[in-house]
């Protein structure tokens, strides 16, 4: 059990960006591709994410080795095994671990996908794309099995029938080393996808993006090692800049992804936030929380992720907020943790609606159900009176690197206990 302790803060200062957790994760997934040397630079080495798939890639037969926290080197010594034997904590990620051990080795076997509970999290598209491509896929216990055929995957036509994000990742994946071409249709473009894509490319693969429409993978023979940079976290940079104008700070986000928020940056402009551009950092000069009205979408719209921190800004606001998941419906459940604090909140369907009070919210015992949830409550505990204390956050170690101590750095009371 570990609790985040956060007290009434300002924040303010300089914040640094650290490399994104969902790209880190694809890149360690797609350095199984090949035998030779992979190198990952502004690598976010502390996610408890990252550190289980640091795991689940050694217990597969890679060696790996992680310098200043920020830069790891995976190597393969000796034979790679298809089977991931593994007791702890599984995550989304084993899916594309399943993709990539089926298409370089002809079969794979892996724990069953965790990740976020955010509602029903099926992975049917998964289980479609490889049977499309030859395989044949089952589920032994708690493991999800792949077998190619002999002369291993072909290239197919993926029909996908919504912008998946991991099925996107997982066809690009298989694609690579699969005999002629694969086309992924309806893909998910988003800017982890396009670096996965910028690795893969390094590595030999031969994949044209074709926008939105499609995605074409030429399969080659072999992949070869490379040294590519994670690139920076989208969803950090957009809790930073949610917590200064919540808290009226006055703080620069160095290394801000401005061309991968631009939606999001449009909805916090018109909602108060007082943000100025300086280079490769954005200053936020506090601001006035206003309601906001949001449904999530694919890119460019506004990711899923991205909700739950935007609950947070609508409990700062005074008036009604409206947010409609349309990528995990009914991803609301960190709304009941803010009722603790004194939010007021009702579902209307598939839209949760909240009656911001301008952020008069009480301290409270709250329990961080997933990450993006113990980062938004983490923020309300930011504004609240007194003491808020998050249990489960060992959920935001997941996804954000030292979040305590950037929390610290910053000016703000946050303790981390374990
Ligand atoms: C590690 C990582 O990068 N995780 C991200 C990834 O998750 P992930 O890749 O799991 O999310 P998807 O884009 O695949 O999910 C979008 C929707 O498709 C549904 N679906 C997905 C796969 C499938 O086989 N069948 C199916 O029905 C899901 O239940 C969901 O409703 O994208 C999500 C947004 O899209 C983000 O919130 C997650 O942070
Ligand atoms: C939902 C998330 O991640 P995962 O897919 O790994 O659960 C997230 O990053 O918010």
């Amino acid at each position: 059990m570990s609790f985040l302790k956060v007290r009434p803060s300002r924040l303010q200062g300089v914040v640094d960006i650290s490399g994104a957790k969902n790209s880190a994760l694809r890149l360690l997934a797609a350095s199984l591709l090949t035998e030779e040397k992979v190198t990952l630079t502004n690598y976010p080495a502390p996610l408890l994410d990252a550190q289980i798939h640091v795991g689940m890639v050694e217990a597969l037969g890679k060696s790996t080795i992680c310098e200043n926290d920020k830069h790891i080197e995976i190597t393969e010594g000796k034979r790679l095994s298809t089977t991931l034997n593994w007791e702890g904590r599984s995550i989304r990620n084993t899916l594309l671990v399943l993709g990539a051990l089926t298409t370089r080795l002809g079969e794979g076997k892996v724990p069953l996908p965790g990740g976020c509970k955010l509602g029903e999290r099926k992975f049917d598209l998964h289980v479609m794309l490889l049977e499309r491509l030859g395989a044949t896929v089952w589920e032994e216990g708690e493991y999800l099995c792949c077998s190619a055929p002999s002369g291993g995957l072909v290239g197919s036509d993926i029909h996908l029938p919504l912008r998946s994000t991991g099925a996107t990742e997982n066809a690009i994946i298989c694609g690579t080393l699969a005999k002629g071409i694969t086309r992924v249709w309806n893909p998910h473009i988003r800017p982890e996808i396009m670096d996965l894509i910028s690795m893969l490319r390094k590595m030999g693969a031969k994949i044209s993006v074709f926008g939105q429409e499609h995605i074409e993978i030429q399969g080659v023979e072999g992949l070869q090692g490379t040294e590519h940079e994670v690139i920076a976290d989208n969803m950090e940079a957009i809790t930073w800049l949610v917590g200064s104008v919540m808290t009226g700070g006055d703080v620069e986000i160095s290394g801000f992804p401005y061309a991968d928020l631009e939606v999001v940056l449009a909805h916090l402009r018109s909602a108060g936030a007082k943000i100025f551009r300086n280079e490769d950092s954005l200053i936020v000069r506090g601001g006035t929380c206003y309601p906001i009205e949001i449904s999530t979408g694919p890119h460019p719209g506004i990711n899923s992720d991205v909700q739950p921190i935007l609950a947070a800004w609508g409990a700062c606001a005074k008036g009604e907020s409206r947010i409609v998941d349309l990528r995990f419906p009914g991803r609301y459940g960190y709304a009941e943790e803010m009722a603790r604090m004194g939010v007021k909140h009702e579902i209307r369907g598939d839209m949760l609606v909240l009656h911001g009070n301008g952020g008069d919210l009480n301290g409270a015992l709250v329990r961080a159900l997933d990450l993006r949830a113990g980062a938004a409550l983490a923020l309300c505990g930011l504004v609240a009176k007194d003491e808020t204390l998050i249990s489960d956050a060992w959920q935001i170690g997941r996804g954000y690197v030292n979040f305590d101590r950037k929390l610290r750095e910053l000016g703000a009371a946050a303790e981390w206990i374990d």
